[in-house]
């Protein structure tokens, strides 16, 4: 029974279902702390100013807040109120503060720690897992016994801060004010990172970068012993083999499992997504393959890989496009194959082909391959290949739709554009000539590439159709306007009576002044995308979708 209240609260099967509890982390002190010497190694590409990164992202938790526990809005507003005359007012949306306001359906990575830190045993016995938890900590961050001694002594609460932070809360501190112990995780921000929900499965990280590896080994105590305390088989964790510590360094690199959040991605409950990317190695992918055709009870029958150059500003396939609606996707153009084919045929250029060396080519490649379960119609086997290569294998996966009232459209993907297509088309039945790409700074050089940098493509769907990006990717944001409008120009017919040009952009602030003043409520929006002021949340290569793990969504009919 206790199992399956915890799986009715983690549940997710599409990328746009109606957004219903989440996991998030607010900007912390960590953060504050970077220098110049640490961007490469720590992963963010300039000083933030932390009290203006921190009202932004409030602006994100509220409108959060509105569509996932609207209740707590009340609280919020009603503290901010009694605390106004203090210069800093109330800080409820700071996990540390006693006053938080701890709601159950966004949830702080912070909290939940802190919960979990202090969490009792049934026979009342002090907490295993809080002494588990700083071991090893400590134990991966090389610490002196005395440091360990140290953090025995804090309670929940500050030693969860602490163990993000990496700093010692200040009155236990003194003389020496904001004592590290070990570097912050300042990209905890990032939540979407530190795993996955695919269907009721938590999927655990394996982050590539070090600066990292703290918030996967977290995350790890939060899935096991909070989220599925009940039941530790929902938890997937993949790893190298047994035989990999006797490989040589080379082989040892080949092998190597690194895998991130931002690389999965779930567009409908019978299909994944994931990257081969900076962050997701091959054998990563090779072992998510595996693990979940091996899955017992899983809908999961076909898993796409689309691997994508390894590049810093690209570091998972979450930055190059995101799904926005049933029909609609944004995109990176240096990765439409249909952009690239049209700027081609435009201004007839043959250097790529000329070129002696690969990587002189300015193309961006990607590869894209495709598995599926049933290709031999029975119970899932190691040995047996499931790529599907040649005609008859997406033969077999056309029978299969067919059978299931399916349209049979499937065929190898000429490119990413054309997988995003057919993703709309067979698992929404979306029709061909309906299917939207919007790109991410209009496609055009150089706003694509600027508005790609601060993560035009990553959106995060609140439910289909509502979605949040930064406010800063204006070209990117003007062709929402305009989707409609441009997608019957390009079709050549005029836009039907009625409808509207495109999507209403309005900034966060503004909708959370009409929610507050009753003029809108969560409900009424539609086709709509908020803009979160971004001149600091956009300073670490993380859009809307980095800074969320969806925990549940609402089932989506399609
Ligand atoms: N899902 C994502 N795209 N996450 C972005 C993570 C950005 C972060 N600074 C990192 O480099 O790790």
């Amino acid at each position: 029974m206790a199992a399956q209240a915890t799986q009715n609260r983690i549940n997710v099967n599409s990328e746009i279902g109606d957004l219903k509890r989440i996991l998030i982390h607010r900007p912390d002190i960590g953060i504050g702390k970077i220098i110049p010497t640490k961007f490469q190694d720590w992963m963010y590409d300039d000083i933030v100013h932390l009290n203006s990164m921190k009202k932004e992202y409030d602006e994100y938790i509220k409108i959060l807040l509105y569509f996932l526990d609207p209740e707590k809005i009340k609280e919020i507003d009603e503290l901010e109120a009694a605390y106004k005359h203090l210069p800093e007012g109330s800080d409820c949306l700071n996990p540390s503060n006693p006053e938080y306001f701890n709601s159950d359906k966004v949830l702080d990575v912070q909290k939940v720690l802190s919960s979990l830190l202090n969490k009792e045993t049934s026979d009342g016995q002090p907490n295993q897992i809080r002494n588990r938890i700083i071991s090893a900590i400590c134990a991966i961050e090389e610490c002196s016994f005395e440091t360990e001694q140290l953090l025995h002594q804090l309670e929940p609460n500050q030693l969860s801060k602490t163990l993000i932070t990496g700093l010692l809360p200040q009155d236990l501190s003194q003389p020496d004010l904001n004592k590290f112990l070990f570097p912050p995780v300042p990209n905890l921000v990032f939540t979407r990172d530190i795993g996955a929900v695919i269907g009721d499965k938590y999927l655990l990280s394996k982050a590539c970068k070090k600066a990292r590896k703290r918030e996967s080994l977290l995350i790890k105590f939060i899935a096991y012993y909070h989220f599925f305390a009940e039941d530790h088989n929902q938890v997937l964790e993949i790893i190298e083999d047994s035989a990999y510590f006797l490989l040589n360094e080379n082989d040892q690199r080949k092998n190597k499992v690194t895998l991130e959040g931002g690389d999965v991605m779930i567009p409908s409950p019978r299909h994944v997504l994931i990257g081969c990317s900076e962050r997701t190695s091959a054998s990563a992918v090779n072992g998510f393959i595996h693990k979940i055709f091996s899955l017992a009870n899983s809908e999961v029958e076909q898993i796409t890989v689309v691997k994508i150059p390894q590049r810093r500003e690209q570091m998972h396939i979450d930055t190059v496009f995101t799904q926005v609606k049933l029909n609609i996707w944004v995109l990176y153009g240096k990765f439409s194959e249909a952009l690239q084919e049209l700027k081609e045929s435009k201004q007839v250029d043959y250097l790529d082909k000329l070129y002696h060396h690969k990587e002189d080519s300015f193309l961006e490649e990607t590869e894209i391959y495709q598995f599926y379960k049933n290709k031999y119609q029975q119970p899932y086997h190691p040995e047996h290949n499931y790529l599907l290569q040649t005609e008859k294998d997406y033969a077999i996966l056309n029978q299969g739709l067919a059978a299931q009232n399916l349209p049979a459209v499937a065929q190898k993907p000429k490119g990413l554009e054309h997988l995003l297509r057919q993703l709309s088309i067979i698992e929404f039945k979306v029709a061909p000539e309906d299917v939207i790409i919007i790109y991410c700074g209009g496609g055009n050089f150089p706003d694509d590439d600027r508005e790609q940098w601060t993560d035009g493509c990553n959106l995060l769907a609140l439910r289909e159709g509502v979605v949040i990006g930064y406010d800063r990717n204006t070209i990117t944001n003007q062709e929402f306007r305009q989707a409609y409008f441009n997608h019957y120009k390009r079709r050549g017919e005029a836009l039907p009576a009625g409808m509207a040009a495109g999507f209403e952009v309005i900034s966060a602030g503004e909708l959370l002044r009409r929610f507050k003043a009753g003029e809108a409520t969560p409900a009424t929006v539609k086709d709509t995308l908020i803009e979160l002021s971004s001149d600091e949340l956009s300073r670490a290569r993380g859009g809307s979708r980095c800074m969320s793990q969806p925990l549940l969504r609402a089932p989506f009919n399609f």
